[in-house]
Formats: structure tokens, sequence, C-alpha cells
């Protein structure tokens, strides 16, 4: 009997090596092999998988979504946004120190160090509201077509990230790409902070995924070649760094989720080389921003414009401002409506008409309110206190209002707020554009404040202002808001939403953006 059992248990045993052989050695030709099912580089067809609904697919990100296979600039963003610009030098230093000698593992560990060490595990917000742009940007077109065909038709999508932590890539994946089940490495915590430990690749949890998940599953990163005798992937599709240079950039009008609201300070992609130029800029930014603030606060508009463009800012008047003066209609003064793309608008409005106005504000911090080169007055978001308070204003002078009540950094108008169509029987809507290049002059951080200081830092920041055509304020008033939300819209060739400053700061800040004076 119990030499029966040993044979018997013998011949299972030999049956299941002979069988994970036979399979593992077709994997592994095809792992090997010129005629691996790869993927046609300059093209944007799917590999040849037809029927999927029965099969799993487990997609590596940084070898099979994103374009660039380096990783360096997520955690200058991280640093940078998360630690302070000390942070991110030390995480640049350490990065080039290592560069010629260290292993590619020890480079990681190190940027997980730099960037993690200390930092504050509850509110770690910048996985939703810094990465995903950058994610996004580097996201390859073949690539994406992959997942998403995937998402839409497969059995089940499982993302992993052996490379950049999992807390990094979580919100770009979940909020952005749709995906739901994501794996990848953690890093280690301590009393509520990242103790800037990375944990290692667990291979053993994604086999166990995978046992779970059943057998159909068609693996895309080339990582998978070399698990492949411990993982049951049936079909492994693999590409090249150099390939993936010839795919396209996935185009933003096809993000699955579009990138309406974004936070961070930095206005490009701090490679280890970007970062070092933002660097060496720093104290010539830090000086042209306060040239240029002195500028515009002490000299009158026909000389701080060309003085300002003298130290490289521009800007634009589009049109002609409109021809008449103060006090001409029953209000007294004229209602300038505009979209909201930095603290700066009222400011750039006035110097386009050329006479002060006064720009109402909802939540400006008392430091903005006090340097402001012309007059603010606060909303309270009580509707009839405001509409007194705007009303009184109007009776004074030209008023600027932004009914967006927050700023958008990208080409989208948020929901108007219909309460000025109610002051006046005529408004002048106005377009207003801006570009950065180093920095973004808006946030939604504790130190906002510093965000015209920021706008002003950029080498050559640039303001685009257009009149529109006066509006009559007839009929309801918040179909007068979305009308005049659709002129604008359209003179800028921005996207129309119906988004408010609460959903922006609850997506960016975890809160309602209410800032104490
Ligand atoms: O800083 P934001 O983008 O919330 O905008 C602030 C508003 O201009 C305050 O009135």
């Amino acid at each position: 009997m119990a030499s029966k059992g040993f044979f018997t248990k013998s011949f299972l045993l030999y049956h299941r090596i002979l069988h994970r052989n036979l399979s593992i050695g077709k994997l592994y030709r095809r792992t090997l092999s010129a005629k691996l099912p790869r993927y046609p580089s300059q093209s944007t067809s799917l590999p040849s998988f037809d029927d999927i609904s029965n099969k799993t697919l487990v997609v590596d990100m940084d070898e099979w979504l994103l374009k660039s296979n380096s990783i360096f600039p997520y955690f200058m963003l991280v640093a940078l946004e998360g630690g302070g610009y000390l942070r991110g030098l030390l995480l640049l230093f350490s990065y080039l120190f290592l560069y010629f000698f260290a292993s590619e593992e020890l480079m990681l560990k190190v940027m997980v160090m730099f960037s993690f060490c200390g930092m504050k595990v509850d509110g770690f917000r910048l996985d939703r509201a810094v990465l995903p742009k950058y994610f996004l940007e580097n996201v390859g077109l073949e690539g994406f077509e992959v997942l998403k065909k995937g998402l839409k038709e497969a059995k089940g999508v499982v993302c992993i990230s052996r490379r950049v932590p999992r807390v990094m890539v979580d919100g770009f994946l979940r909020d952005y790409m749709g995906v739901k089940e994501i794996m990848g490495r953690e890093i280690g915590m301590k009393y509520g902070f990242f103790s800037g430990v990375l944990m290692d690749w667990n291979e053993d949890k994604l086999a166990q995924k995978m046992e779970d998940v059943g057998v159909d599953v068609m693996a895309f990163g080339s990582c998978f070649g070399k698990y492949s005798q411990q993982l049951p992937f049936t079909e492994i599709y693999t590409t090249t760094e150099q390939e993936k240079k010839n795919w396209n950039t996935l185009p933003q009008d096809m993000y699955p989720n579009p990138l309406v609201f974004h936070d961070g300070r930095l206005a490009f992609t701090p490679t280890p080389m970007a970062t070092l130029a933002m660097f060496v800029y720093l104290p010539l930014g830090i000086v042209l921003s306060v040239l240029r603030s002195l500028i515009f606060g002490l000299l009158p508009y026909r000389l701080s414009i060309p003085l300002s463009s003298l130290t490289g800012s521009r800007s634009y008047l589009v049109g002609q401002p409109p021809q008449y003066k103060t006090g001409t209609n029953r209000a007294g003064g004229q209602l300038f409506v505009c979209n909201h793309r930095t603290l700066l608008d009222p400011i750039a409005i006035s110097a386009g008409l050329n006479r002060p106005v006064t720009a109402v504000t909802y939540s400006l911090s008392r430091l903005s309110e006090i340097i402001s080169p012309i007059q603010t007055a606060r909303l309270t978001r009580n509707k009839e206190e405001d509409r007194r308070r705007m009303s009184t204003l109007l009776a004074r002078g030209d008023l600027v209002v932004c009914p967006e009540g927050t700023t958008c950094r990208e080409k989208f108008l948020l929901r108007f707020s219909p309460l000025f169509a109610e002051l006046t029987d005529k408004v002048v809507p106005v377009a207003l554009n801006t570009r950065v290049d180093m920095f973004y002059g808006t946030s939604t951080s504790i130190f906002k404040f510093m965000d015209p200081f920021y706008f002003l830092m950029n080498p050559r920041p640039e303001y685009w202002v257009e009149f529109l055509e006066k509006v009559p304020t007839e009929g309801r008033s918040i179909d007068v808001a979305n009308g005049i939300q659709r002129k604008i819209g359209e003179a800028l060739g921005f996207e129309l939403t119906v988004l408010t400053r609460k959903d922006k700061y609850m997506m960016l800040a975890g809160n309602e953006g209410i800032v104490k004076a």
C-alpha cells in the first residue's frame, strides 16, 4: 500500500513538473524568441485578441502604459510639492551622485527615502492632486488602447507597478484610468508618518492573485517574461523602451476622465536637468517676481506694461476695450464678468482698461488683500448680503466679478454663479487666458498668499485679455450666467462644465476651500 502510495505521489509530482516545464518551455520560447508576440511599434492597432471576455489582463504600468521609463520626475514632484525645496535639492543631489555607480534598485530606494521619509501619511493627496497630470502626459496611446479594451471587455484588469510605489500611482490609475485592482510596492509607515523604506516587490502576492483569478491571464510588460516560471500567464506581450519612443502620446481628449483640476507649483516635468535648471534660475526668479510686483504696484499702467515686458512678461489685449467712461449707465460703473485664471485677473482687466476697478473676492488671504494694487471687496456667500455689497460697489465705479469663484488652470470653465446677472442691465464678458512656463500661480495649499508671486516668478508669464461684446441681462439670471459662460468658452476654445469651487477643493485638498483671513 505504502509503495503504491509512493508511486502514485511520484507519478503526480512527475506529471506536475512535466506539465509545468512544458508550459514554461512554451512561455519561455515565446519570451525569448524573435517571434514573440510583440506589440507593433508604430501602429495603433491592438494585439490580435478578439474575445477577451473570459480573460484577465495584467498590465505593468511602468513598462506597458507609460512611454518613458524614467521615474525620477514623479519622486521629484513628491519631494518638492510635498516636502519643499530643500527636500527637492537633497533628492536631486543624491540622484546625480548615485547615477553613475548605483544599481537601479538602490537608486529607487534612495529616491523613495528622500521623497517620503517623515512625510505625514494622513492627508497624503499628491497621487490625486499633483501626479496624475504628469502620468497622463506620459501615457502611450498604443499601451492605453490595450488597457481600455481590457477595462471594457475583459473579465478583469490588474495594474501593477513594480517600481513606483503604490501610494504614488493609486490616484492616477483609479481616478483617471478607471482601474480598480492595483498592486505595487509599499512604503513603510511608523506613527502616522512614512518611514521612507521601500518594501520589496512581492511576487508571491501577484502569484496568489493570479491563482485566484484563474488560468486565462494575459500579461503586458517585459518584466513578466522573467517571472513566467512562477506565474500562470497564457500570453505575454512585451515592448521595448526603443519601441515605446515611437508610440503616440495619449491625447488629452482621449483621457478617460478629463483632467480639470490639478495642484502643485511646478509647471514642467521635473527631469534631473530641468530641476537643476529651475534651482539655478530660482534666485533670479525671486528678484524678477519682486521687481514685477513693484512695477505693477507703484507705476501707472502706461509705464508698468512696457517696463514689465522688458523683464520678460507679456500681456496681450485682444480687441478694443469698451470705449466709455465710468458712470454712464444707471448702475454707476460697468460690470465686467470674466473667467478666473489667477488672482491677477482683475489687475489684468484694469490694465487693459487703463483705469482702476474694484474686484470682489471670496476666501482671499489677508496678505493678498493688503498688497493688491487695486481695491478688493470680500463676498460672504450670503446671497442677500453679497447682492447688497456688489450693488453698492457697482454704484461707485467699475466692478470685476469672477463668477467661477475659483481659478482653473486647464481649458475648462467652471459653473458661473448667477448673482452678477441681477445687478445691472448689461455686463461686459471678458475672456482671459494665461501661460506659465515654470510655476503655476494658483494653489490650494496654505501658502496660497504666494500665488501671485509664483506667477510673476516665471521666466515669461503671459496674459491675454479679450473684452467681448456687451450682453444684456434679460431673463432668468441662471440663463444669463450660462450664456456668458458659453460666450467666454467660445472665445477661448474652453470646455464648459458645471463643476464648482467646492468640487475643486474637495478633490485637491479634501476641504471646501474656505481660507481663514
Ligand atoms: O485661489 P482660488 O483659485 O481658490 O481663487 C481665489 C479667488 O480668487 C478668491 O476670490
